[in-house]
């Protein structure tokens, strides 16, 4: 892998602080091992919603609490966790969980959306510590950020675009955490992507790819890693009914 000497270096900088987004995050060899594991998974471990399915890992948070400390299982944690902390925020710093709770990521979100499925604008709220770490599998689509208006209502276009490819890593924190909304259209095509309306486009694997302004969606999965703040002291001696397997 050729990873940045920071991240830093690969900071979104037509953003308002502070995102960042390595395209060759994982290796394909990677990506697919990584959805092998998530197709494999128990059935149990998915929930159904409308038009999404979803996993959560080590368990869910429920009333802004994780339920659940065991740690992370190994596919999860190597390689994203152990190459996120590989990298420092600035070169010769420390990494981008140092100063969250916990010193690490304890939870992550698998998320599944085929074409037309998409997710509605939204904050991520107070049950994490403001670091959002996304990596995407399988298919490359865009990621909305809006400005919520002063009555908390939600400007109808987005304010920028931020293209996540396969294998990428995008790094959201900060102002962009908590004032901005962020969703993703359910669309079978993204349109209207070229230099001009994609914040990232400088730092994408492969902007040829969208000479014609248009991505085709394929089914993407994507795993969001962050810092649950309360964890559930119940943690390991909760009992096996109420664990997912
Ligand atoms: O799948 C994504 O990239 C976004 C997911 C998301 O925003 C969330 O689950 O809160
Ligand atoms: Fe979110």
């Amino acid at each position: 892998m050729d990873l940045p000497p920071s991240l830093e270096a690969r900071r979104i900088t037509a953003l308002p602080p502070a995102a960042y987004y390595i395209a060759d995050f994982i290796t394909e060899y990677e990506e697919q091992a990584i959805l092998h594991k998530v197709e494999t998974a128990p059935k149990a471990r998915w929930r159904q919603l409308t038009h999404r399915r979803l996993q959560t890992w080590p368990s869910d948070v429920v009333n802004d609490t994780l339920l659940d400390a065991r740690p992370l299982p190994d596919w999860l944690e190597d390689p994203v966790v152990s190459r996120i902390f590989s990298i420092p925020l600035s070169e010769g710093g420390a990494n981008i969980f140092a100063t969250s709770p916990h010193q690490r990521p304890n939870h992550v979100l698998i998320n599944e959306y085929p074409p037309n499925t998409g997710i509605m604008p939204h904050k991520d709220g107070g049950a994490y510590h403001p670091v959002v770490c996304t990596v995407s599998l399988g298919s490359s689509l865009c990621l909305n950020l809006y400005k919520s208006k002063e009555d908390g209502a939600l400007e109808p276009e987005p304010v920028w675009r931020i293209l996540q490819e396969p294998r990428s890593l995008l790094i959201t924190t900060a102002d962009l955490y908590s004032e901005y909304l962020h969703g993703i259209e359910p669309t079978s095509t993204d349109v209207d992507i070229s230099e001009k309306t994609i914040a990232n486009w400088t730092l994408l694997r492969s902007p040829s790819l969208y000479h014609n302004g248009i991505n085709v969606r394929q089914t993407r999965i994507s795993l969001t890693y962050r810092d649950v703040l309360k964890v559930s002291k119940l943690g390991s001696k909760i009992g096996p009914m109420f664990k997912r397997p």
